[in-house]
């Protein structure tokens, strides 16, 4: 079940206050009068997914003239952030399904990313559950998914390894699909070959 977010606003920019308060910066200079504010308004949009089932977003389906041929969409580009440090972590993500009776709106699938992208994440999570989201929704044979990101919390902190690469993937087969052993036209080491490495 779907539940609106609930972001209080002027209880992050109290908090935000008190952070620029405890790091000792001059919280009454200029450049800071409306930094709380503008923080919580961009938690606002930031973490908008919160409490959202992705797969709500994939509302068109399409089930005329369906055949069972590959779909993919490819570097659909996504921000989440990691919740262990609240930095970002951002990339492309690479999606594709086997269709049994029903196809997805494309765009239904980057609004599915953008939801689950909108939360305190980690990479594998996020890969699931947008693996799941079309399982759930487009009841395709079978679905895998692969997100590559740069993790700020690694490049600009910590370990500091700019341009590094985190790539996790997800693999989802219907339950009765006969792509789940032999006899299938497209196995899921076929779907994983489609996604590249
Ligand atoms: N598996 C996974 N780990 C993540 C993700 N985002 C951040 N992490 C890791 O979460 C771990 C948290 O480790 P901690 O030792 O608790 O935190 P830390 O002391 O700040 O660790 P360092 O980042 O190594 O400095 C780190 O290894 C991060 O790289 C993610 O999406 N997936
Ligand atoms: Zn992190």
């Amino acid at each position: 079940m779907t539940s609106a977010p609930r972001i209080n606003r002027a209880a992050v920019a109290v908090a935000v206050g008190t952070v620029l308060k405890y790091i000792d910066e001059d919280s009454g200079r200029e450049g800071l009068w409306n930094t709380p504010e503008r923080v919580a308004e961009m938690y606002g949009e930031i973490f908008a997914g919160v409490g959202r089932d992705p797969a709500d977003e994939i509302d068109a389906v399409f089930s005329d003239n369906v055949t069972q041929d590959p779909v993919m969409v490819r570097d659909i580009p996504f921000f989440s952030m990691c919740e262990h440090h609240l930095l970002p972590f951002f990339g492309h993500a690479h999606l594709v399904y086997v269709p049994d009776r029903h196809i997805a709106g494309i765009s239904k699938i980057a609004r599915a990313l953008d939801t689950a992208s909108r939360r305190l994440q980690v990479q594998e999570r996020l890969t699931a559950q947008l693996a799941d989201a079309v399982l759930s929704r487009v009841e395709p044979l079978a679905v895998a998914c692969r997100l590559e990101a740069e993790h700020m919390c690694m490049s600009m902190r910590g370990v500091h390894k700019p341009g590094h690469r985190v790539v996790t993937t997800a693999v989802r087969l219907a339950t009765n699909s006969s792509a789940n052993g032999s006899g299938s036209a497209v196995a899921p080491r076929d779907l994983l070959d489609m996604l590249g490495h």
